[in-house]
C-alpha cells in the first residue's frame, strides 16, 4: 500500500519569515500520520527550514548529477542531504524550458539524489499543444523512459505536471488524469519491473488546491500531489494534507 504525498513546491518564492508558515503544516502533517508530508523551499532556506521543523521533511528543487567540481553555481545532492535535505525535485517543467535540461541529465540528478540517500521526485509533462495534437501519453512516456532511474520503490516519486495546468487554474479532466496515471503505472513497470514500480508514488501537480484536491487523489494511481501557489501558506496548504488524510 503507498502512502499519499503531499510536497510542496515553493519554487522561488518564500523568505526568512515565510517560514513561520512551516509551524501550521508540520502541526497538520502531524495530525495526519497516514500521509507524508514535505515542503521544497528555495536552497537558502532548507536549513533553516529542516531545523524549524525536525519532523516535517525539507526538499531542494534541483541538484547537480556530479557529488562536487567546477560547476559555478550548482548545488550538488550531498550538499542537500548536509543541509538536511531528504528530497530533491528534478525535471521541474519550468527547468527543462528554462534551462534546457534533458532527459538524459534528469535521470543522472535523480540517481546522483538517490545515491546521496534523498528521494528524488521526477517530474514529467505535456504542453497544451502536445495534449491537443493527441500526444500527451506519448510525449510522457518518452519522458520517462529517458529521466526514470533504475532504482525505483520508495526512493523515486514521479509527478505527473501537465505544464499548460501549472500556475493556470486549469486542471485535467479527472478521466485524463486516470488515463495518464496508469499510463505511467504501466511505464514504471516496464523500466523496474511490476513489484518496484507498484511502490512508486505518482503524484499529481498544476493548480492543486483545497477545492479540487479530493477530487484529484481519488483518481486510481495518483498518489498524492505536487504543489505550488496553494504551498506557500499553512491557509491554503492544510486543507489538502487533510484532503489526502481522507
Ligand atoms: O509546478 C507545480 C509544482 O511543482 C504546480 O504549481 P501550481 O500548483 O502553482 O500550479
Amino acid at each position: 500500500m503507498r502512502r499519499r504525498l503531499i510536497a510542496g513546491n515553493w519554487k522561488m518564492n518564500g523568505s526568512r519569515e515565510s517560514l513561520a508558515e512551516l509551524d501550521g503544516i508540520a502541526a497538520a502533517a502531524g495530525a495526519a500520520p497516514g500521509v507524508d508530508v514535505a515542503i521544497c523551499p528555495p536552497f537558502t532556506l532548507i536549513e533553516r527550514a529542516a531545523a524549524r521543523t525536525p519532523t516535517l521533511p525539507i526538499g531542494a528543487q534541483d541538484c547537480h548529477s556530479a557529488p562536487k567540481g567546477a560547476h559555478t553555481g550548482c548545488v550538488s545532492a550531498g550538499m542537500l542531504a548536509e543541509a538536511g535535505a531528504r528530497l530533491v525535485i528534478v525535471g521541474h517543467s519550468e527547468r527543462r524550458a528554462a534551462q534546457g535540461e534533458t532527459d538524459a541529465q534528469v535521470k543522472a540528478k535523480a540517481e546522483a539524489a538517490i545515491a546521496a540517500g534523498l528521494t528524488a521526485i521526477v517530474c514529467v509533462g505535456e504542453t497544451e499543444e502536445q495534449r491537443e495534437a493527441g500526444e500527451a501519453e506519448a510525449v510522457v512516456s518518452a519522458q520517462l523512459r529517458g529521466s526514470v532511474p533504475v532504482a525505483g520503490g520508495d526512493v523515486l516519486v514521479v509527478a505527473y505536471e501537465p505544464v499548460w495546468a501549472i500556475g493556470t487554474g486549469r486542471i485535467p479532466s479527472l478521466e485524463d488524469v486516470r488515463v495518464m496515471h496508469l499510463e505511467v503505472r504501466a511505464v514504471l513497470s516496464d523500466l523496474l519491473g511490476a513489484d518496484r514500480a507498484e511502490a512508486v508514488r505518482i503524484l499529481y501537480g498544476g493548480s492543486m488546491n483545497a477545492a479540487n484536491a479530493a477530487d484529484l487523489l481519488a483518481v486510481p494511481n495518483v498518489d498524492g500531489g505536487l504543489i505550488g501557489g496553494a504551498s506557500l501558506t499553512a491557509a491554503a496548504f492544510v486543507p489538502i494534507i487533510e484532503a489526502a488524510a481522507g
